[in-house]
């Protein structure tokens, strides 16, 4: 039954022109294994970094048209890179990279200098950034369950979308309030799960383009951490927008960091553009707290058999490599997507399951590495031109 699905998807597959008009995928030999499980099937098409952009939408096209086979109720293709040499290419659909900040805005204060102390913001104990070198890898998803984590061992924990041109939080924990301002002057966040949630995300509508230029992000993100009410937070979680430019290496200067979590996948591209973020947050003395796997691997839901689609283990070699914590692996998994992009999180909605404790160990060890390195450590100098 399994291997006439497969066939079926593997004819599915023979019929679509692939988004560059060459011939089709499955005779490209770029299709992985197909892995069907409770009528739900996995798999993975292999493209060049730079055609990742083109061949997303194909990918959602896949799924479509592999529903429509009898027998199979879900499908999820995922798209790995070929490990070449340019392929710390970001992946296209990444919010646009903004431009330079203007003259007078504050810029990346040269790696060396030592740091000047640095005023947090009130009530909040700790900021902690999840980060990723590259979009698409899950980082938001990682960002709002480590924060639900956090909460889960008894924390009082924030959340603020600092990725103004992509944010995902609203939808992520089903937020579609407009937050208040309290007196004019400030903002009070919303709640959502036991989290005091802040996003770009709820001040604009979800449909509008946002044209910030470099200097409106610093204004907007200093809005966001400043005159926000977050009370009392034992941790304030900031998911960072992707990439390890510019933008991102002066947002991880604006905020008074603890540390540091990356977010990767096992795929080389992941891996490459995490080993940037890890140099990122060291040029600014920010301590990277460790390195999560996401889409680590995948459990077939009748079997409960283990298959490592990307391959598996890349991100904990890397940590060991790099000297930083390895802080867990999170399996690809239809529940996960589900959950996330319902606003529902796993953490949240299925507290009992094996995702949600796979988070809160994260957390823990996020938690522990936090308490082995002390106190907040004094965010780096911003020179000003
Ligand atoms: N472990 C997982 N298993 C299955 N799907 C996942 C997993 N982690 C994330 N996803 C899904 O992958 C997609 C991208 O996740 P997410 O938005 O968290 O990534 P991101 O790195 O923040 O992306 P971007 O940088 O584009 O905002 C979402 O549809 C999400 O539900």
């Amino acid at each position: 039954m399994t291997d006439d699905l497969k066939t079926r998807i593997l004819d599915v597959l023979r019929q679509m022109t692939p988004p560059d008009g060459g011939v089709d995928v499955v005779s490209r030999g770029i299709v992985s294994d197909i892995f069907i499980a409770d009528g739900k099937a996995f798999f993975s098409l292999t493209v060049p970094a730079a055609e990742a952009q083109r061949f997303e939408p194909f990918c959602r096209n896949i799924e479509g048209a592999v529903v429509k086979i009898d027998g199979i109720s879900k499908a999820m293709v995922a798209l790995t890179a070929e490990k070449t040499a340019a392929s710390s290419a970001p992946r296209n659909s990444a919010p646009p990279q903004p431009p330079q900040p203007a003259r007078g805005a504050p810029r990346p204060a040269p790696a060396g200098r030592p740091p000047a102390a640095k005023p947090g913001i009130p009530g909040v104990e700790r900021i902690i950034a999840v980060a990723s070198g590259k979009g698409g890898v899950g980082k938001s998803t990682t960002a709002v369950n480590l924060a639900l984590g956090l909460a889960a061992l008894g924390l009082r924990v924030g959340i603020l979308d600092a990725d103004v041109y992509g944010p995902s939080i609203p939808r992520l924990l089903g937020l579609k309030d407009k937050p208040k301002t309290s007196g004019g002057r400030t903002i009070v966040p919303l709640e959502a799960y036991g989290l005091k949630a802040m996003s770009m995300g709820l001040m604009v509508d979800e449909e509008t383009p946002m044209i910030w230029r470099g200097p409106m992000v610093m204004s907007a993100l200093t809005q966001m951490m400043r005159e926000v009410e977050w009370g009392e937070l034992d941790v304030l979680v900031v998911d960072m927008p992707p990439g390890t430019g510019d933008a991102q290496l002066t947002m991880a200067q604006q905020v008074p960091l603890a540390g540091a979590v990356i977010v990767s996948t096992p795929q080389d591209l992941a891996l490459i553009d995490a080993r940037k973020g890890l140099a990122m947050f060291q040029k600014v003395d920010v301590p990277v707290l460790g390195i999560v796997e996401n889409m680590s691997y995948f459990v077939a839901p009748d079997t409960g058999n283990r298959y490592d689609i990307f391959g598996h283990g890349g991100a904990r070699n890397e940590a060991t490599r790099l000297g930083v914590p390895f802080l867990g692996e999170v399996p690809i998994e239809m529940a996960i997507r589900e959950s996330s992009d319902a606003g529902r999180p796993v953490v949240a909605t299925d507290p009992d399951g094996p995702h949600a404790a796979a988070y809160r160990d994260i957390a823990a060890r996020v938690l522990a590495e936090l308490e082995r390195k002390g106190p907040n450590s004094p965010a780096p100098r911003i020179v000003f031109e």
